[in-house]
């Protein structure tokens, strides 16, 4: 087993990457009707398993989980997780050789011993899944050749999976089928079918790759989603608290701020999100946010190419063979942080406030978003991928901060994101240090007013909407949204 991906040729790699094939609804009239009165067993009840089971068996199917024997007995989570929403659980032995679909949702780094125990176990011509392509791409996993192997990755924590869901809409979800796993050719049939029993198709289906999916999801992850809100958190608390800003205020303009200005990303894009500040205060977030991009592009694209040619995974994987020591040491030194452990405060902060007193915020959501988008594209992939990977899925993740800060983003995303995100925020934290030296509390923590009162220069003001309107996430995003027409607000 090797990288898959760099035993491509570059022909081969720029065609893989450029899978990317937006479904029209139409595609989905069967509904789940390929997986009726299927056995579907789901390896592992985590932050995907449970949320695409609760979908799953809400949408008609027949849903059950596997876990390892010492999770049964020991009554961990995982077997806490599905007992208690009524699911039947059982032992591979007990599971595995009657299922006609095995859904492999367990952490990235458990995939290899895990499939290599569970594929003995399955009856011939069953399906494999994924969520994620790194088994397959990033380590070369072989399956055996009667198996369909295919993959159902949703753009989103898995928190939100459900929730979304639950409010009758879904996340966007890319689809794929392996190349040298599709004996039966029912692979896209199947997986369109379990896309559109977690709600996929509510939000949007990509017919994608496996390494598609792998490069941008490791790319968005790392940077804008993940990596990006955490270095925000983190450098615009201690900032305000710096400036004389009372820390509870400060902790909830950061907590609930993020989730708040990307609602308004998520319905109307970044200009819509832009279009919520005073002129003055749009300008000056526009002005920040250009400066930002030019700090921050060469970070983005060295994420972008270390996850091309190989270099992060291997990264990863030596932290792997070392007991995860690199990842359970960030996620302990990010608990310490003042923003982590100073509550939010008791204080009233009204929806326009949020945007108005967090100017920087918006301003970092920019630049990440474009940033992000734009090193995917500039390396292959396909802007519909990338908007899904950047915009859409940022203000999914700020619900989870929103919730229980970044303990709670970094406990529902993968251990592959959550290692990506403190990749991301060492090495971004310096590099806005001297930024960082020239913000105020007039960018963070109080209301942006210019010297001038709320006068702006026309010219300027009309340069700076153009510019906004004319970036190709905008494009590409106000085409996708037109068919999420059952996106509903979160409160
Ligand atoms: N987290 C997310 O939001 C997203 C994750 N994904 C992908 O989904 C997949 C699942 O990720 P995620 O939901 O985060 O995983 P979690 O870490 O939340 O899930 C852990 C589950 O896997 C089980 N598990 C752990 N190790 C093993 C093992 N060796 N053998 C069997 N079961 C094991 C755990 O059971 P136990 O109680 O025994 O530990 C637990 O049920 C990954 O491929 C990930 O990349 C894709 C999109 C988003
Ligand atoms: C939530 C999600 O889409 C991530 C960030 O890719 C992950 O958790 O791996
Ligand atoms: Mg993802
Ligand atoms: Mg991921």
């Amino acid at each position: 087993m090797g990288n898959y991906f760099n035993t491509l040729t570059l022909r081969d790699k720029l065609d893989q990457l450029s899978k990317c094939r937006f479904m029209d609804s139409s595609e989905f009239e069967e509904g789940v009707n390929v997986l009726k009165g299927k056995k579907i067993v789901i390896v592992g009840c985590g932050a995907q398993g449970l949320n695409q089971g609760l979908n799953m068996r809400d949408s008609g199917l027949d849903i059950s989980y596997t876990l390892r024997e010492a999770a049964i007995k020991e009554k961990r989570a995982s077997y806490v997780n599905a007992t208690e929403n009524g699911f039947n659980v059982g032992t591979y032995e007990e599971l595995i050789p009657t299922a006609d679909l095995v859904l492999n949702l367990t952490p990235d780094k458990q995939h290899t011993s895990v499939v290599n125990a569970v594929m003995p176990l399955m009856k011939k011509g069953a399906t494999l899944s994924y969520s994620h392509g790194f088994n397959i791409v990033e380590e070369g996993m072989q399956i055996r050749e009667d198996l369909t192997v295919i993959m159902v990755a949703p753009k989103c924590p898995g928190s939100e999976v459900r929730e979304e869901y639950k409010r009758g809409f879904g996340v966007p979800t890319l689809i794929a089928v392996h190349p040298e796993n599709d004996p039966e050719g029912k692979g896209w049939a199947q997986a369109k079918a379990y896309a559109v029993a977690t709600g996929g198709d509510r939000a949007g289906v990509l017919a994608s790759s496996f390494v598609a999916e792998v490069k941008s999801d490791l790319m968005g992850e790392q940077t804008i989603l993940c990596g990006l809100l955490q270095t925000g958190s983190i450098l615009c608390f201690d900032k305000m608290v710096e400036k004389g800003i009372e820390p509870g205020y400060a902790s909830k303009l950061i907590q609930y701020g993020w989730e708040t200005i990307t609602e308004g990303l998520k319905y109307g894009g970044i200009t819509n999100m832009m279009d919520r500040l005073s002129n003055p205060a749009k300008i000056k977030a526009f002005e920040l946010s250009e400066e930002l991009k030019d700090i921050m592009r060469p970070l983005f694209q060295k994420h972008m190419d270390d996850i091309m040619e190989g270099r992060f995974s291997s990264g990863m994987m030596a932290d792997w063979a070392n007991g995860d020591a690199d990842l359970l040491g960030w996620r302990a030194a990010t608990a310490e942080t003042n923003f982590e452990k100073t509550p939010a405060g008791d204080v009233e902060i009204s929806e326009q406030e949020y945007y108005d007193n967090g100017v920087l915020m918006v301003a970092l959501v920019r630049a990440g978003v474009e940033l992000a988008f734009e090193a995917m594209t500039e390396s292959g992939i396909i802007d519909a991928s990338a908007y899904y990977e950047s915009l859409h899925e940022t203000p999914l993740i700020a619900n989870t901060i929103a919730r229980k800060k970044l303990y709670e983003m970094n406990r529902v995303i993968s251990d592959t994101a959550e290692y990506g995100c403190y990749l991301f925020d060492h090495a971004c934290k310096p590099l806005l240090a001297d930024f960082m030296k020239t913000i105020d509390t007039d960018v963070i923590g109080k209301a942006y007013a210019k010297d001038n009162g709320d006068s702006v220069d026309n010219a300027r003001l009309i340069e700076v909407n153009a510019a906004l309107r004319a970036h190709p996430v905008e494009k590409i995003g106000s085409f996708l949204r037109a068919s999420m027409t059952a996106m509903k607000p979160i409160v």
